[in-house]
């Protein structure tokens, strides 16, 4: 029996089962693709805000374990799912999906016809969702634009390595990008996103990494000449939110895709081989490519489906940027070596060798 709805702001409803907590979530909705990694998903800090729609119809029945987690919490603000495993079947699994949306207070919504609601949000764009009780009118509530403050950091954090030492940016980073360059032997030392240039530069890093991360980039643009310093300075890389910031901090322009790519299995074009890559994506907004001065960047990276930017370099420093997740996680790992890339131009620039090159 129903007991629960979604219930959209241009006005369609669907019903379902709440489970998790049953307090109701209001959320931009967006839908994910991957056929696994449900657990990657919902606790990727970059979902921050928004409702979950899970486009494979059984989602949770190999439970979620204690490695998996992208993040301390779950940062989205509700999952929407055909149908919910609740016994579980993994050697590895602690909880349930729906027990795990039930402990950390997250909204969810079961038995829901999310074939249709998935054709609804590629019609009408992404759209804000109410996960209810009862249908009743769209409330008004005042969410924050800022998301990053709610994901980042407070503290700074050490990880030892002998390799270069890296200075990852948070702006609520996924814990695969500092397993990735912790893999390679690196130093990271994990920063606020509000570090300053001047306390960033005091700790000496041979290259700076700028994360994924939450919402709209130009809810940033009072960090736009920190960032433009930082690439002077430092070679850089930027994943997703950070390639935004870098695009934005040279003068490109960010826009909102319709209902933009979020799943396992995107295509993009290296545009200097041809060669394909099957990658992991999870934006809202995209460097719009008319606005990219082509003295500054050349575009390494185009997506197959719809021709987006995918990755910039920069032709003067050594910076360099992706839009999709060359950590995986979960996805195709194929692009994992967008990171040995960022580690050879660090060696290049500084002599400091990595184990990953
Ligand atoms: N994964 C990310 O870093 C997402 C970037 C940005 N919030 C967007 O939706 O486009």
């Amino acid at each position: 029996m129903d007991n629960g709805y979604l219930v959209l702001e241009t006005g369609e409803v669907f019903p379902g089962k709440l489970i998790g907590s049953k307090e109701g979530a209001i959320g931009e909705v967006v839908f994910n693709t991957s056929m696994t990694g449900y657990q990657e998903i919902m606790s990727d800090p970059s979902y921050a805000g928004q409702i979950i729609v899970f486009c494979y119809p059984l989602i949770g029945n190999y439970g979620i374990n204690p490695q998996d987690y992208e993040a301390e919490s779950i940062y989205a603000k509700g999952v929407i799912m055909g149908e919910a495993c609740h016994l579980p079947n993994h050697y590895s699994s602690e909880v349930a999906a729906p027990e795990l949306l039930e402990k950390l207070n997250i909204s969810g919504l079961s038995d829901v016809d999310t074939r249709e609601l998935v054709k609804t949000i590629r019609r009408s764009g992404s759209v804000k969702g109410y996960i209810t009780d009862s249908v009743k009118d769209f409330p008004t509530v005042k969410e924050t634009e800022n998301w990053v403050e709610y994901v980042s950091t407070s503290k700074v954090k050490n990880y030892p390595g002998k390799g270069p030492h890296i200075v990852l940016l948070d702006y609520g980073y996924k814990k695969s990008i500092l397993e990735a360059l912790l893999y390679a032997d690196c130093q990271v030392t994990v920063v606020p996103y509000t570090t300053s240039l001047q306390e960033l530069q005091a700790l000496q890093p041979d290259g700076v990494l700028l994360s994924n991360g939450p919402g709209n980039p130009e809810v940033l643009k009072n960090h736009l000449p920190k960032i433009k310093n930082i690439a002077e300075k430092f070679p850089t890389l930027g994943i997703c939110l950070g390639h935004q910031l870098l695009a934005l901090a040279f003068g490109a322009i960010t826009e909102k895709l319709l209902f933009g790519h979020r799943g396992g299995n995107h295509p993009v074009k290296d545009l200097a081989t041809g060669k394909v890559f099957i990658t992991s994506q999870n934006h809202s907004y995209n460097v719009k490519e008319e606005s990219i001065n082509h003295e500054i960047f050349s575009i390494t990276y185009k997506n197959i489906n719809d021709g987006t930017v995918e990755g910039l370099q920069h032709k003067h420093l050594p910076a360099l940027s992706v839009q999709f997740h060359p950590e995986a996680h979960p996805g195709p790992q194929d692009t994992n070596f967008i990171f040995e890339k960022f580690l050879t131009i660090i060696h290049e620039k500084t002599g400091v060798m990595s184990y990953a090159i």
